[in-house]
């Protein structure tokens, strides 16, 4: 069973490279936007060839949104990015809202010449971002569950299903989520389903409702080794919940009607399965080698090792996505850039890190978290943020946290060699923080590996491949 862009990262003759124009609104509209054509000139508006295909990738991150545009040989066409718009519901944010908002603003954001050769569509989502809705609507019947909240009371249940240490086996699996919501009084169970957040996104777009991809679902117990689900999960009452599974880049059916009709994309529009949103960050990477590693330094930081071994350990929380004949193998922690943004803004990280002299160890020993609770490299939900004593030079400050989640990633890899993971020989960023070269050349020194800016930083093009390999499928 091989990985469907694994063979579009093999197919790629093209390195796409591109310039850095941006064009820069206001908040209601599109945040940034790069429009691109064949020789990389920033143009108003890309001459596409009239029978050009091009494809869609729809990244939907922690922080925001954001799309990529590519033809068949991997050149970026244009890109937008915007936040998700604040809405409450009650007490709570309403994030279904934001996120179908922003959708159709991306979408809107398109320029007219391009939407019409849009051939084919994929989104990828944070994962373990749950969402229960109707199974006949499709409806949300409960607030989504986010991708690092945890349900440590329903742990209890889920261990005594699971085997040892599997992926579901740590309070913010989807598994654990899913218990959590059908232990509630007065959960609807007999018409209810349970989405991640890439696939409720699909669903919008596709209209079929409980269609799922073997990455989404591994945290509700997928096993993609056999495709299947295991035995001890399909034995339970929650188990009709469940989505069904293929692999990501697979055309579901045609963009619908309604909306090819309100956006003038072509009548043959495929919506496809996705992806997280960290495996995307490695598809865009295009890392092919066993050993070849990506860091997602975004709002978390997520790592993921191209691996000849399959681990699993949730005491350490690691697991292994399936690509090709290989396995992803990695984790997510808490760390990372949301916490950067909790102290500093973009302009003031950029400012303060070019006064940073990467070949100084700092001293300062953080363990910078938003809240308190790790996924990975330690498993605990209790977990508290460690950021204190402050400097009084924010310099100093800011090389501290950022050498201290140096640290975190040295851990995290250096815990996947002694679970047997292939041991990692390069390591390539994506996400926000890739931007950052004293950042890279502090991680250089703490891993002791040769660390650099992947070639595609955005997870949206690792989905846009996803979008021409469901494209070159021709199964609908
Ligand atoms: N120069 C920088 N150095 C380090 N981190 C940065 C820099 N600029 C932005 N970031 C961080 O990048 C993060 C956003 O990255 P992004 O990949 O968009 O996140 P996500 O997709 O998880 O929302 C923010 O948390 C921000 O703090
Ligand atoms: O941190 C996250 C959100 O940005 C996700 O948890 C991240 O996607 C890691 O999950 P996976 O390894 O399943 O992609």
């Amino acid at each position: 069973m091989s990985h469907p862009a694994s063979t579009i990262l093999s197919s790629l003759t093209y390195t796409p490279k591109f310039g850095n124009g941006l064009l820069i609104c206001n908040k209601r509209r599109v945040l940034s936007m790069n429009m691109r054509n064949g020789n990389n000139k920033k143009r108003s508006e890309v001459s596409v060839g009239a029978s050009e295909r091009l494809y869609l990738g729809l990244d939907f991150g922690t922080s925001g949104a954001r799309f990529a545009i590519v033809n068949n040989l991997g050149t970026i066409q244009a890109e937008a990015k915007r936040h998700y718009p604040l809405y409450s519901n009650g007490e709570s944010r309403d994030w279904v809202r934001s996120w179908k908002e922003t959708l159709f603003l991306l979408l809107e954001d398109i320029p007219l010449n391009i939407r019409k050769h849009i051939v084919s569509i994929s989104i990828d989502g944070t994962s373990a971002t749950t969402i229960i809705v109707d199974s006949d609507t499709g409806e949300p019947l409960w607030r989504p569950f986010l991708y690092n909240e945890s349900c440590p009371e329903a742990l209890p249940a889920v261990k005594s299903i699971a085997p040892p240490n599997h992926t579901v086996c740590s309070a913010p699996s989807t598994l654990c989520k899913l218990v959590s919501w059908w232990n509630r009084d007065g959960s609807n169970k007999k018409s209810a389903l349970l989405l991640h957040q890439a696939d409720w996104l699909l669903w919008l777009l596709h209209g079929k409702l409980g269609v799922s991809d073997y990455n989404n679902a591994l945290k509700v117990g997928y096993d993609p080794e056999v495709d299947s689900y295991p035995s001890w999960l399909v034995c339970q009452p929650y188990y009709n919940l469940l989505p069904s599974v293929v692999a990501p880049g697979t055309p579901i059916a045609c963009l619908k009607e309604e909306l090819r009709n309100k956006f003038g994309f072509q009548k043959d529009c495929v919506v496809c399965t996705g992806t997280t949103d960290s495996i995307a960050a490695f598809l865009a990477a295009q890392a092919t080698q066993p050993g070849e590693a990506v860091t997602s330094l975004g709002s978390t930081l997520a790592i993921k090792l191209l691996s000849n071994t399959r681990i699993e350990d949730s005491r350490f929380g690691v697991y292994s996505h399936r690509l090709d004949d290989k396995w992803l193998v990695g984790g997510a922690s808490n760390t990372g850039g949301v916490v950067l943004r909790q102290l500093f803004t973009d302009d003031q990280l950029e400012k303060l890190s070019e006064q940073i002299d990467p070949s100084q160890i700092s001293l300062l020993d953080y363990y910078p978290l938003p809240k308190a609770g790790e996924r990975f490299p330690v498993a605990d939900p209790d977990l508290a943020p460690r950021l204190l004593p402050r400097p009084e030079n924010d310099v100093e400050y800011l090389h501290g946290i950022l050498e201290s989640i140096a640290r975190i990633e040295a851990k995290g890899y250096g815990l996947l060699k002694e679970l047997g993971a292939t041991e990692v020989d390069q390591v390539f960023t994506a996400g926000g923080g890739a931007k950052n070269e004293k950042w890279t050349k502090i991680r250089e020194r703490v891993l002791g590996l040769p660390v650099s800016r992947a070639s595609q930083t955005e997870a949206a093009y690792g989905t846009a491949l996803l979008a021409i390999k469901g494209d070159q499928q021709n199964i609908l």
